[in-house]
């Protein structure tokens, strides 16, 4: 059946559940919130919401499944999302946990251009965690700055950086600067060390300007875009994602997500968010909180997002991306949540070594190297002194507590 199926938590005294399914089934399609009595048979069978299922959890709250048939809706995002949590958003305790879609549905969304593999392939490393760093404290600085930032990350190894998601177009350090600026840096890095880092410049702006901004950069030899989705929306990602001019790696972070998700009663799930959506949507990479750092998410909502941008589908993998507070004593915990199919990502784990941006992005490294290795990294700290430098600074991840 060519449709959607949503998913929602809902509030309320046991045994009221199927009334307040059928309520939904019908308020969000061919009814209201009285009796129409003009409703036609005909209308009732091919537009009206179905009740899929509904499972009573605890005493006040209940799983229900509702399926909204396509003829009612056009398929994209924005309208989906008005169908099946428009109006609801605002009616009390219920969350939108998940959306399933029919196959016919799904297959018109893209996917990421580039996935895991592709950007793997991009920087020529296979075999481990890539890891990415963010500029730092660079708004009042000038290209200068920026671009001995620049270097110094790619010095110590880093595989990506990105914008800080608050760095904006500026006069200091203007859009187009940022990538010309930023393409020199890392050629002249490739031609002394050989490694490969890409830049992912923050793509921001008024959203009719962003399709040109986004051509622009590519022309400019970019290596990919920040986007910060969430202030704009995801069907702007997607346009993004479909524009053949473009065709640069979309790295989404996830800044005002938490505004929709972060209530356990009302709004969106995280994985639905800043997992299948974005992934559908055609997000190369995917940013979280990871569980342990300093705007730590619960680890099941963690691990959720992190299954929906990796599980077998017909789209490409999006990189899952723990994120926030994290340095390189937490490099075994990420390793043993996530695996070898993540970016581990730190900025003020790479600038606050005490030898700058280069040693920081060296002690990152040697971590990943020790973890792959089987070594603990306290013994990895005797040959390799960047390290040793930062867990004398942050410790081995003990310090910090893992939210289960
Ligand atoms: C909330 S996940 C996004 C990560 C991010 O953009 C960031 O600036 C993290 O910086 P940190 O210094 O905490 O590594
Ligand atoms: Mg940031």
């Amino acid at each position: 059946m060519s449709e959607v199926i949503a998913t929602y938590v809902l509030s309320g005294k046991s045994g009221t559940f199927e009334k307040k399914a059928e309520g939904i089934a019908l308020g969000l399609t061919v009814g209201s919130w009285t009796d129409l009595p003009q409703l036609e048979q005909e209308q009732l069978r091919k537009y009206k919401g179905r009740v899929v299922e509904i499972n009573e959890l605890e005493s006040d709250t209940a799983e229900i499944r509702i399926a909204y048939p396509s003829g009612n809706y056009s398929n994209d995002i924005p309208a989906i999302l008005t169908t099946v949590f428009g109006k609801l958003s605002l009616d009390g305790r219920v969350k939108l946990t998940d959306i399933e879609f029919s196959d016919d549905l799904k297959k018109a969304y893209p996917g990421p251009r580039f996935g895991i593999g592709g950007i793997r392939e991009k920087v020529n490393v296979f075999d481990r965690p890539l890891l990415m760093s963010i500029f730092k404290g660079v708004i009042g600085r000038d290209l200068d700055y920026l671009q001995s930032q620049l270097r110094a990350q790619a010095l110590g190894g880093v595989d990506l950086v990105k914008d800080d998601e608050i760095l904006f177009d500026n006069e200091l350090t203007p859009f187009e600067e940022r990538i010309k600026a930023g393409t020199n840096i890392l050629r002249e890095v490739f031609e002394e060390t050989g490694a490969r880092t890409l830049y992912a410049v923050n793509l921001s702006g008024r959203t009719a300007t962003l399709r040109e901004k986004a051509r622009r950069a590519r022309e400019l030899g970019a290596d990919a875009l920040l986007f910060n989705v969430f202030t704009y929306g995801l069907d702007v990602l997607q346009e993004l994602r479909e524009d053949e001019e473009i065709s640069l790696p979309i790295m989404a972070h996830p800044s005002f997500s938490g505004a929709s998700a972060a209530s356990p009663q009302y709004g969106v799930s995280y994985s639905l968010w800043l997992g299948k959506f974005l992934r559908m949507t055609g997000a190369d990479l995917s940013l979280f909180p990871s569980p342990y750092g300093s705007v730590a998410l619960d680890k099941k909502q963690v691990l959720a997002i992190r299954d929906e941008l990796v599980k077998p589908d017909e789209f490409n993998e999006t990189f899952p991306v723990p994120s926030a507070g994290i340095h390189p004593g937490l490099v075994p915990q990420l390793i043993a949540d996530f695996g070898h199919e993540c970016v581990i990502n730190a900025g003020g784990g790479v600038h606050g070594h005490p030898d700058g941006a280069a040693g920081g992005g060296k002690a990152f490294r040697q971590a990943i190297e020790a973890v792959l290795d089987g070594t603990t990294l306290v013994e990895a700290a005797f040959a390799n002194k960047e390290l040793d430098e930062a867990l004398k600074l942050w410790g081995e991840g003990a310090a910090v507590s893992v939210k289960k």
